[in-house]
């Protein structure tokens, strides 16, 4: 091996030791607690400013503020974290996306923290623990894998930890201290943080967003070993390590080079965009945290109020005005995020990137670089800008499109460290570029002006895409997206509609700022700043509007008053609680309001009112009324099964959902063993059958959320069996959950219009009269969110009517219903099939199944194996077959 070869593998095997100590101690924190904490290398940075402090300050031995750093300090942070932030969450109800959003607080509250004490420039005298030899901090990574790896696979407490991952409630029931298990993990993980911050310190910039950034960079590793494998995270590390620095011995000619040069010094990065965009994922469970996305009511005069203090800075000058002027364009930024994320409910942790190219493209554009366009004067470089962008937000709008909580946040984040660091930090794409602003609105007054203007024209679209019919079905596709799809909306093509403006509204900021500051400065669009940016956003509201513009504010105002990193503490701090008061900052201060006015005034509080209605039922809360009598249709008579000749009230023939030669399998399992199954117009067929048979898997084929192995299903005769949810619903397959698929932040009104806006018929009378049938007219104006089940499931059940639905598909809609409630429903049931409409029942209550249905078919492991009249079919039920 030649002495070059041999060098640069050694650099690179330190290089991947360091991730690879990274890879560690985010898979065991991880298999601890279920948290990927996105505030791993900000315990790394605070460790490395900690033993610098020490050693350089303070004058301490190495050693000694090496010991007290990683071996009290660390775990001591970890076991903090662990005590004070995620335990109180999972105990609350361990929502991924809730501690997905607490760790990125975490995160921006140390970086916050660490500006303020140490200042936001970077040191170059971190002090170095093992000398420049790659073979001890090798052997160190090594050891302590093999160490983590035979804990967690033959120790008793791995096996715990194994247990806490996989069900923490379960696991607690079998006796283990999860909080033990969990702040253990906390502890290591925190202690190879701060190891990796301390090695990586002398190498690399210290200063408060650097290090982080560039620790966290090597999630790949982690995300590409499954967050599990040990093994295979160390030999990814270190193989990814080595290559970078092989790299580096390459020197092609021409336009590859600069491209080349990216890669070998990103490589990490470009093993997180394939980890995350490519690889299969992790954590696709969650969503949105409720409490991010909870409706929130604006103050009385709030709006007024707002237009005050933005008019404010207008009677401003000098340096107060100048920083002023970077608020409405911040704003507009922040905006992106509550359509993208307040609205859309996806998670976006890469605007930063949209904001960055926006103001990127503008300065090429104005100074006639951009290729292919001539130069352009600065307002139409902004708003040709905005329109190159918006196409680039399907980079982060495709990932979402099969992604969700998690996944989606690795994804967008590796999107918007590969631009910052492919394109914002390339000499190529910046390098001599100045950005003026437009003529006629030079001097900060006159720019802030145009800000406002058009920061009004942002606040315009962003409630134009928040009304209406798009702005129910994104809200509907954030609060529950299976039951967003089965309503009809189209969840694919709207989460491209949400990333494609997001990315417009914060090209438009971005370019904005760009111009405020008179430069590109690629610092200012940071891939921390979008970490920041989206945890302000989440805590102040993210549906609101006026929360994004007091995001802005806070943002620009605090930093500028007082020392650098003081907003970005704040923020941190609020994201970290923001799971322990439901609906945020704004929500905690309206409860507690309602609770003083309570003392006035006898209102109950919703607790109350539930309480008092399970007390008191009044008939409208829990008896829908009878349907109004429906003409049934002609030939109703024959309602057992042969009535394919039916008719809808608007004379077209009624179509027969049929399934045919049905197999599914899980990994190897058949639940579906070739079903044979008619869902005729007119009549109520009911599936029964025990535990397991396959019932909820013909569901699932018939409603297009689960995809058949082979065999078909016919609509009118079509082929639908690889058709999406949504493309039913519209055809004129509703259907309903067992787990209630209602909109909570959405009113009961709107619940049913998104069933009306987006069904097979798009009429809006249909929604009077679905909520009419149903018994809801008076509680239209009521959020879903709070009310009694009985009362949801006729929600639910309105929502897919109307639609005016051929074909209704119930998934146990009898589950949580008292007598009344079920006698009430079969009412309406009954009703809807003498309509003509056809009906297809799973459930395992026998007295409904016997008082409902025309045809009952019994499955047993996977087949049909009993079909007739429910009288002859229940009382011949076997054991085998006993629900
Ligand atoms: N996602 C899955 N992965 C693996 N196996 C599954 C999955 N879903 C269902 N199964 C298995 O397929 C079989 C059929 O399940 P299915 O839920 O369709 O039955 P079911 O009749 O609806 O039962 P239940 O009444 O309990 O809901 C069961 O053995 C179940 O364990």
């Amino acid at each position: 091996m030649s002495s070059l070869t041999y060098d640069l593998t050694l650099a690179g095997l330190s290089v991947g030791g360091a991730a690879a100590l990274t890879g560690i101690g985010l898979i065991v924190t991880y298999r601890a607690t279920g948290v990927l904490n996105f505030a791993h290398g900000a315990i790394a940075m605070v460790c490395a400013y900690v033993v610098r402090q020490c050693v350089v300050e303070w004058g301490w031995p190495l050693w000694l503020a090496a010991t007290v750093t990683l071996v009290f300090l660390a775990p001591a942070l970890g076991v903090a974290l662990e005590r004070f932030v995620f335990r109180p969450l999972s105990v609350l109800g361990g929502d991924p996306a809730q501690t997905l959003v607490a760790s990125l607080g975490v995160f921006v509250l140390l970086v916050g923290g660490a500006a303020l004490v140490w200042g936001q420039g970077a040191r170059d005298d971190a002090p170095e623990l093992v000398p420049a030899d790659p073979w001890g901090q090798l052997a160190v990574v090594l050891v302590l894998a093999a160490g983590v790896g035979s804990v967690i696979r033959w120790t008793r407490f791995g096996r715990e930890l194994r247990a806490v991952v996989d069900d923490r409630g379960l696991a607690v029931l079998g006796g283990i201290d999860a909080d033990r298990v969990a702040a253990a993990g906390w502890a290591f993980g925190s202690f190879t943080a701060g190891l990796t911050g301390v090695l990586l310190a002398p190498y690399v910039r210290l200063d408060p967003y650097g290090l982080p950034l560039l620790v966290m960079e090597v999630v790949a590793v982690a995300v590409a070993a499954r967050m599990r494998g040990l093994a295979v995270a160390v030999v990814v590390a270190l193989g990814i390590g080595v290559a970078q620095s092989q790299l580096t011995r390459l020197h092609p000619s021409g336009w590859g080079e600069p491209l080349l040069q990216a890669v070998g010094a990103n490589l990490f990065v470009v093993a997180l965009l394939v980890a995350a965009l490519l690889l299969p994922r992790v954590g696709t469970r969650d969503a949105l945290p409720r409490t991010a996305t909870a409706r929130v009511p604006t103050p009385p005069g709030a709006w007024i109020v707002a237009a005050v203090l933005f008019l404010l800075p207008l009677g401003f000058a000098g340096s107060d005005l100048h920083t002023s002027v970077q608020v409405p364009a911040l704003g507009v930024v922040l905006l992106s995020l509550v359509v993208v994320t307040g609205r859309g409910g996806q998670i976006s942790l890469g605007q930063a990137a949209y904001a960055g190219l926006g103001a990127l493209f503008t300065a090429l554009l104005a100074a006639g670089r951009f290729p292919g366009l001539p130069r352009l004067p600065e307002l139409a470089a902004l708003a040709v800008a905005v329109i190159l962008v918006a196409p680039l937000g399907l980079l982060t709008g495709w990932p979402a499109i099969s992604r969700r909580g998690l996944a989606l946040a690795l994804a967008t984040f590796a999107v918007g460290v590969g631009v910052s660091r492919f394109v914002f930090a390339q000499p190529y794409a910046v390098s001599g570029l100045s950005l003026g602003r437009p003529a006629g609105f030079d001097g900060d007054r006159a720019y802030y002006v145009l800000e406002l203007l058009l920061l009004a024209a942002a606040l315009l679209a962003t409630h134009a895409l928040r009304r209406g019919r798009t702005g129910r079905a994104l809200a509907a596709m954030r609060d529950h997206e299976a039951g967003a799809s089965a309503a009809g909306v189209r969840v694919p093509s709207l989460k491209l509609l949400a990333f494609v403006s997001g990315a417009a509204l914060a090209a438009l900021g971005g370019g904005l700022l760009g111009m405020g500051l008179r430069a590109f400065d690629p610092a200012a669009y940071d891939p921390v700043r979008g970490l920041l940016w989206f945890a302000a956003v989440v805590v102040l509201g993210a549906d609101s509007t006026l929360g994004a513009l007091t995001a802005a504010a806070l943002l620009v105002g605090l930093d500028a008053g007082a020392r650098g990193g003081v907003a970005a503490a704040l923020i941190g701090l609020l994201a970290v609680l923001v799971g322990r008061f439901p609906g945020g900052p704004y929500e905690a201060l309206r409860t507690a309001t309602a609770r003083l006015r309570t003392r006035r005034t006898p209102h109950l509080t919703p607790a109350g009112a539930r309480a008092r209605r399970r007390l008191h039922p009044t008939p409208r809360e829990t008896t829908a009324p009878a349907p109004p009598r429906q003409q049934p249709a002609a030939d109703n008579a024959t309602r057992t099964g042969g009535a394919g000749g039916k008719t809808d009230p608007a004379g077209g023939r009624m179509p027969t959902l049929k399934a045919r030669h049905l197999h599914a399998h899980y990994n190897g399992f058949t639940a579906l063993d070739g079903v044979d199954l008619d869902i005729p117009p007119g009549t109520i067929t009911a599936i029964i059958g025990p535990n397991g048979a396959g019932k909820s898997t013909l569901f699932h084929c018939l409603a297009g959320t689960h995809h058949p192995t082979s065999g078909q299903v016919l609509y009118d005769g079509q082929d639908i069996t690889h058709r999406a949810p949504h493309t039913r619903t519209r055809l004129g397959i509703a259907r309903t959950f067992q787990q209630l698929a209602v909109f909570p932040t959405l009113t009961v009104a709107e619940n049913v219009r998104v069933g009306a806006e987006q069904g097979r018929v798009t009429d809006p009378a249909a929604a009077e009269q679905a909520l009419r049938l149903l018994g809801l007219e008076g509680l239209r104006t009521h959020p879903a969110a709070n009310l009694p089940t009985g009362t949801l499931r006729r929600v639910e059940l309105a929502r897919a009517l109307a639609g005016s639905p051929r074909v209704l598909l119930l998934d146990e809609p009898a589950a949580g219903l008292d007598s009344t409630e079920v006698t009430a429903l079969t009412r309406v049931l009954k009703a809807l099939a003498a309509d003509g409409t056809a009906l297809l029942v799973v459930e395992h209550d026998l007295d409904l199944v016997a008082g409902l249905a025309d045809v009952v078919h019994v499955m047993t492991a996977g087949r049909i194996v009993a079909s007739g009249p429910p009288d002859r079919v229940l009382d011949t039920l076997g054991p085998q077959e006993a629900v």
